[in-house]
């Protein structure tokens, strides 16, 4: 049995570990106390590393992980973790998107109310002594505007407890439909709309290109005198120079922050000395709940992929809903096989790869598919190093063309998958698709018509199409010891170029290939293992 070793580099829930702790074939060391040098010197030896937010997963250290199958993060955010450089060597990132949304959500809750009844400020000075009423006014949230911009998750689930109390909901969000607003109660938004009409205005995106100072000097300037906002998702989302400004010159009445664009904030940060600012170091996910769901949901998925079974909440491949997955999953093995079969027939270097998905292919999400292709096709020269998670970036890399094309309707076959490969010098076709009981068929190479099993090893030749042929190189075969398991012979016309394919029980040495190439009428051998 293999024994996979997993570090886990930050403290996480060993109860929600359970299932990679008791797992047989894994070992699992617990170092919450490695600097980043010494991660450095320990990850070569790790097949997955396991973080919450505090180890900065850097190029640096993926490169040093030679044996880095996954990282997992228990939580949502991977902003610790160089995932471009993942995805370059192939190394699968997941997280845990689930597991905290809820608690992520009462705390933003919990900073809503503490923010409009200045709840902290209120607990501080009595704490010091002083019983002082009339410092510490606060506002209702009834009939007040929230809004809400990021509605994924937790700023959903914001909205649900919004709306509870008596609060009118904005949202705005690329991916929000005026159904599902409606179905859920809340007015789809515009940023515009949400900056210059809320009370309340909370941020729950990532942290990505567009959203960085998402809210800045101009949107404060556009806002309600009196606004409150609040960040429980990223710092930078809010601009906290523009923040501190904004709070001064008295615009923003307050603000309530858990996330900061430097982490950890310090008394440096103008905002954590702000009266009207109330803050928590990022405390948002750090609930007994929480912390022990990531766990699982974390824990689960890496022993999935260590014992390469399909698995969930990958960041640097698509998403497939369960039966997506299912649909798509026979047709992956045929995807991976007709691109291997297409790199050991092409000759010069790669320039333009097009995949083309006809019949009920086409309603499906091929993206695991044109990854199973590539991942075929470039495995074939690159080895094992070419996985579905980096295939993508090598055909970048390479400067390879790559199209997609869907057709919904196909003549001859009930969905069919086909490759084209095209080369300086030359181009070459696979086309393949499922029958009932047989499984994964490859049913065109180049212009002939063939029904191969793509499985095995084959020894491919195109040859004269005249008498005698296919004997020879039978006899040729029976002389080397070379049992044939199958064969296929196909024409474009009589006493054209044909092409054979013979499924071989072993490997050819290289003295019978030469021979075969040899044999007067072939014009040119090829074989491959898929
Ligand atoms: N404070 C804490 O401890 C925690 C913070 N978080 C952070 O909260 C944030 C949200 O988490 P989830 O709701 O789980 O993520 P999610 O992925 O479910 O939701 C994020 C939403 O933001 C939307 N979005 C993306 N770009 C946008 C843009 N330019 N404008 C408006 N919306 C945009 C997306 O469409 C998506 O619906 C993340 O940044 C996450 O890291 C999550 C958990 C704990
Ligand atoms: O691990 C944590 O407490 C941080 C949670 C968080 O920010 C996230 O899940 O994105």
């Amino acid at each position: 049995m293999a024994n996979f070793r997993v570090l886990v580099s930050d403290p996480i829930s060993e109860q929600g570990l359970a299932s990679l702790l008791e797992a047989e074939e894994v070992t699992v060391d617990i170092r919450t106390d490695l600097t980043p040098d010494t991660l450095l010197q320990v990850i070569g030896s790790y097949d997955a590393l396991l973080v919450r937010s505090q180890t900065k997963v850097t190029a640096e250290v993926i490169q040093a992980g030679v044996n880095l199958r996954a990282i997992g993060r228990a939580g949502v955010g991977v902003d610790n973790i160089d995932v471009t450089a993942a995805t370059q060597r192939g190394v699968i990132v997941i997280n845990a998107p689930d597991g905290n949304t809820i608690s992520t959500c009462e705390h933003t809750f919990a900073m809503l109310l503490s923010l409009a009844r200045k709840i902290p400020q209120a607990h501080g000075r009595l704490k010091a002594g002083d019983w002082d009423r009339k410092s510490f006014v606060g506002v209702e949230l009834n009939g007040k505007t929230l809004g809400i911009l990021g509605f994924g998750r937790i700023g959903s689930e914001v909205a649900k407890r919004a709306l509870a109390f008596n609060m009118r909901v904005l949202a705005y969000d690329p991916f929000l439909t005026r159904e599902r607003a409606e179905k859920l109660g809340v007015i789809m938004s515009s940023i515009e709309e949400i900056v210059e009409g809320a009370d309340f205005i909370t941020v729950h995106t990532p942290l990505i290109k567009e959203t960085k100072h998402l809210l800045s000097s101009e949107q404060f300037a556009r806002m309600k005198p009196g606004v409150r906002v609040l960040n429980c998702a990223r710092g930078g989302i809010i601009d906290e120079a523009a923040l501190v400004e904004a709070v001064q010159s008295g615009k923003v009445a307050g603000a309530a922050l858990d996330v900061f664009e430097v982490e950890p904030a310090t008394l440096a940060n103008r905002l954590v000395q702000l009266d009207e600012v109330i803050i928590t170091p990022h405390l948002g996910a750090s609930t007994e709940e929480a912390q022990i769901n990531v766990a699982i949901d974390v824990g689960r998925e890496l022993l999935h992929i260590l014992r390469d079974q399909s698995f969930k909440n990958a960041v640097n491949l698509p998403s497939l809903s369960d039966e997506a997955m299912r649909t798509i999953s026979p047709y992956v093995t045929l995807a991976e096989k007709a691109g291997r079969l297409a790199a050991s027939l092409a000759t010069g270097s790669i320039q333009k790869i097009e995949m083309i998905y006809a019949g009920k292919l086409a309603d499906k999400q091929t993206d695991p598919l044109t990854r199973s292709i590539l991942k075929g096709l470039l495995g074939y020269h690159h080895g094992e190093e070419v996985n579905y998670v980096n295939a993508p970036f090598l055909a970048e890399q390479h400067r390879i063309r790559l199209t997609e094309t869907k057709t919904s309707r196909h003549d001859l076959y009930a969905d069919l998958l086909q490759v084209n490969v095209h080369t300086e010098t030359s181009s070459v076709t696979i086309a393949g698709t499922l029958i009932a009981d047989l499984g994964p068929r490859i049913v065109q190479i180049d212009d002939f018509k063939v029904d191969l099993a793509p499985e095995g090893t084959l020894l491919m030749t195109e040859h004269l199409d005249q008498p005698g042929m296919i004997g020879k190189v039978g006899t040729l075969l029976g002389g080397a010891n070379v049992n044939i398991a199958s064969m296929q012979v196909a024409r474009r016309q009589v006493g054209g170029l044909a092409l054979m394919i013979l499924t071989v029980d072993k490997v050819l040495d290289a003295d019978t290939l030469a021979r075969i190439e040899s044999i007067e009428g072939i014009h040119r051998v090829r074989e491959v293992t898929i």
